[in-house]
């Protein structure tokens, strides 16, 4: 399989933290969007930002940034239909998307995304890691994705399908699992940041 091309989910309205863009919020001196480039650009064919809006607040990102093609704030599977259309326009098979929200997490993702996907047809994985209640919780942004799916979810969303894990259940998608619990810790409130503060 070629290697996977990566997308950063920073699509959505953050409102928990009061709107703005989450990625843009400095942690420990630099942006989350800075911390979660540097763990994924290495381990990625070609990497860009998936946000809407004007996209000239991520002049100094310097990646290329891909809006929603569906209207309105649809949600991640939003993001995972831009992507996989800017994948295929680049020539890719598949995607690995990350949020932008989340700075912690494994530097071995795509590696362990593609490890869980051996043998499938059409690679769909998403991250996990152990859970108390569950045995093991999704992390539905973080996943890889095969091209050959995306008129399958354009389809999905067009008739109203929003929720992640319904359709990779649909398309019997694995689980790759990390042991850490707090890898995918994300920062949705002021008082996350905090913690992630905390967490440095
Ligand atoms: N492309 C796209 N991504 C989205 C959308 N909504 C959420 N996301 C992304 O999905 C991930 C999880 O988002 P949430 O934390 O649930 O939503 P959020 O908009 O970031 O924050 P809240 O409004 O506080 O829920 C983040 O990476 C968001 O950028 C959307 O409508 N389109």
């Amino acid at each position: 399989m070629k290697q996977p091309y990566g997308v950063i989910l920073a699509g959505g309205q953050a409102t928990r933290m009061g709107g703005g863009d989450k990625g843009l919020l400095s942690l420990g001196g630099r942006t989350l969007l800075s911390r979660v480039i540097d763990r994924l650009e290495p381990q990625v064919a070609g990497l860009a930002l998936n946000a809407n809006g004007d996209p000239e607040r991520f002049a100094d990102v310097g990646l290329p940034v891909i809006p929603d093609s569906i209207d309105g704030f649809a949600g991640p599977l939003a993001g995972v239909l831009a992507g996989l259309d800017w994948v295929a326009e680049q020539g890719g098979e598949t995607l690995v998307t990350a949020a932008a929200d989340t700075p912690f997490f494994p530097r071995d993702l795509v590696p362990q995304l593609l490890l869980a996907s051996e043998g499938m047809e059409h690679p769909l994985v998403l991250a996990a890691t152990p859970d108390a209640k569950r045995g093991t919780a999704r992390h539905p942004t973080f996943g890889l994705w095969p091209v050959a799916l995306r008129d399958d979810l354009r389809q999905a969303l067009k008739e109203g399908l929003r929720k992640v894990i319904l359709w990779t259940d649909r398309h019997g998608g694995r689980e790759a699992l990390f042991p850490q619990e707090a890898a995918f810790f994300n920062v949705n409130t002021p008082e996350d940041l905090a913690q992630a503060e905390a967490m440095l």
